[in-house]
């Protein structure tokens, strides 16, 4: 095991270096990187996705090369451009928002020179990890509806808050530029979509990706074009990102009905078949991403995204983020290249390990993390 601390080119979620340690393990090398702040409980996942990912045979691929989206830290709306740039290719970008000493006007001003780069065709997300609450999440969303949103991810903080908002933004607001009416309007709810049963009712898939239940898609009034259209039900999907990887049960939003597609992370939900799995059990839609890993981890995303069938699969994945580091230990670096990159298990570079090896201290903090994280998989394997 090694373990490495990489500089951010662009300050993300607050980070400006990420620790990794890595395993050269049997089938290849392996990461394990839970945030320093997750407890050993949380982390305990990731290790077990860790030694999955590099003592177990994967699950057959089904494909060879996934296409990404460009991530969009929450920088300046000046900086949008330079961001951009580094992923070449990209047809989607996820765009953070929400972000803490910021405000609506700063998202609206990231996103709409996000949109005005990539122009119409692209397809925007934004990413609000848990930030909003229900009021702010229904201003902002329906402030951000003019620029065709793909989906919002995380908009709120909790299962219940998702289900509301969802329920919400489902109903025609008030806001002068969202037309209502036409034979393409926004009906309001029924009511009780948004606790209907994800497992209950039939859920169909259209063809660029977008899924709901029976129900919902007759309740957009039978467009065969939302995307694109300025109305539509819900006004922007709802995707989960924490309600899945940092829930004690990752199926609690889809049962409740809470979200429109999931996100999935290979390393917390305990690996490539456990993701795979849920991804099953929970029956929506999915875009699989990283935890801004090194190419080690994002292989490993790149072999869960290569498993999933078509059927579960929502656009780009969210798996290009070496493009927000300034390193890698990899001879090769698993970064975006005409939107995509090819599902591979990079080796290691011994050099690359030495430049960021991370400074005594802290590797011993991660080998006693190691430790106590084993020491509880081990203790849970022995109850079962
Ligand atoms: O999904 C992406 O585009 C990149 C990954 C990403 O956003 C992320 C990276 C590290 C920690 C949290 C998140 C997140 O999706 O919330
Ligand atoms: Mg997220």
């Amino acid at each position: 095991m090694r373990v490495v601390a990489i500089p951010t080119r662009t300050r993300f979620r607050g980070v400006a270096v990420r620790e990794a340690a890595i395993f050269e393990a049997p089938l290849g090398a392996s990461e394990f990187s839970p945030f320093p702040e997750y407890d050993d409980t949380e982390a305990a996942a990731w290790l077990e996705a860790a030694l999955d990912f590099g003592w177990h045979e994967q699950p057959p691929q089904l494909r060879d090369r996934i296409e990404v989206n460009a991530t969009v830290p929450a920088v300046p709306a000046e900086e949008v451009r330079k961001i951009l740039a580094r992923f070449p290719g990209c047809r989607t970008a996820k765009v953070k928002v929400a972000e803490r000493g910021q405000s609506i006007a700063d998202d609206l001003a990231r996103v709409r020179e996000v949109r005005e780069a990539m122009g119409p065709d692209a397809r925007v997300r934004v990413d609000a990890n848990g930030g909003w609450t229900i009021d702010e999440a229904v201003t902002a969303l329906r402030a951000l509806s003019g620029f065709d949103l793909d989906y919002a991810e995380q908009p709120c903080a909790t299962v219940a808050e998702l289900a509301e908002l969802r329920a919400r933004l489902s109903v025609p607001g008030p806001t002068p530029d969202q037309k209502v009416g036409g034979s393409n309007s926004v009906k309001p709810a029924t009511g009780d979509s948004s606790k209907a049963s994800a497992e209950g009712s039939a859920r169909v898939v259209r063809d660029d990706g977008v899924a709901g239940s029976d129900r919902q898609l007759a309740a957009a009034d039978g467009a065969t074009e939302i995307r694109g259209s300025t109305d539509r039900s819900p006004i922007v999907r709802i995707a989960a990102d924490e309600s899945v990887r940092r829930a004690a049960d990752p199926l609690a939003v889809a049962r409740a009905g809470a979200a429109d597609l999931l996100v999935v992370k290979a390393q917390p939900l305990g690996g490539i078949r456990r993701a795979l799995d849920i991804v099953e059990r929970a029956g929506l839609p999915v875009v699989v991403s990283s935890a801004l890993d090194t190419s080690v981890g994002i292989s490993m995303g790149l072999h869960l995204a290569a498993a999933l069938p078509d059927r579960l699969l929502a656009g780009a994945c969210g798996l290009g983020t070496v493009a927000l580091l300034d390193g890698d230990i990899t001879a090769r670096s698993l970064l975006p290249e005409r939107g995509g990159i090819p599902v591979e298990r990079p080796a290691l570079a011994p050099a690359l390990l030495d430049r960021y090896a991370a400074p005594p201290e802290r590797e011993r903090w991660w080998r006693e993390r190691v430790t106590r994280c084993h020491a509880l998989l081990a203790e849970r394997t022995r109850r079962a």
